[in-house]
């Protein structure tokens, strides 16, 4: 396990930009068992295609499969990430004085050729994503095999993150607009969202 100093380089990289990456959330044999686990998933028709918005069919702007979480019976390399995530979002709610109430996460496969537009992280009419995070499950992973995360900056630039297995990006989900390169090879991540009630919910 990685000491909690990650978390606060963690929080202060996301206070002051806005984002950061976070290496070493879990160890090699746990972000092996979750790229297996995705892989055998997506064998087996488990991954089922993305759908953006309120949209009913697939969107032609994301061409990823993905497969949600379900909290009240994880697999065990899932209840790893998801208390590793919960700790995470503990440390940088307190941190940086934010209410996180809980986090979501699916798998996501992207075939070769599939990619994810350019897009903001939050649902229509609905402010409750605050901290996207996107774990990465992909080994040996060359700069050749494209498939980066482009993260558009505010200052009009752009950086290009490529999915290497055991990297966990970390952004503010309203502030960056980001797309998914199209890879030569199969792409597989986790996406997650650290999420505040809704505005106007009841407490
Ligand atoms: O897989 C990634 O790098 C990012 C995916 C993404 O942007 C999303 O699911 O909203
Ligand atoms: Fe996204």
């Amino acid at each position: 396990m990685s000491p909690p100093f990650c978390f606060d380089a963690a929080a202060s990289a996301l206070a002051v930009d806005g984002w950061c990456m976070l290496p070493g959330l879990l160890d090699d044999a746990q972000t092996r068992a979750l790229g297996a686990e995705c892989a055998a998933m997506h064998d087996t028709r488990q991954l089922l295609p993305a759908r953006t918005g309120s949209s009913r069919t697939a969107s032609a702007l994301r061409g990823d499969s993905i497969h949600w979480f379900a909290t009240d019976a994880p697999t065990g390399p899932q209840q790893v990430f998801a208390e590793r995530m919960d700790a995470l979002r503990q440390r940088l709610g307190r941190e940086l004085m934010l209410s996180l109430v809980d986090c979501e996460s699916h798998y996501a496969m992207y075939r070769p050729g599939a990619g994810y537009a350019r897009h903001l992280d939050r649902l229509r009419g609905s402010d409750t994503r605050v901290i996207s995070a996107v774990f990465y499950l992909n080994q040996d992973w060359l700069d050749t095999d494209g498939g980066a995360l482009r993260l558009y900056l505010d200052d009009g630039s752009h950086r290009d993150i490529l999915p290497r297995a055991g990297d966990l990006l970390l952004f503010l989900s309203g502030r960056f607009e980001h797309e998914v390169l199209p890879a030569t090879r199969d792409r597989m991540s986790i996406a997650s969202w650290m999420r505040q009630r809704a505005v106007g919910a009841d407490a």
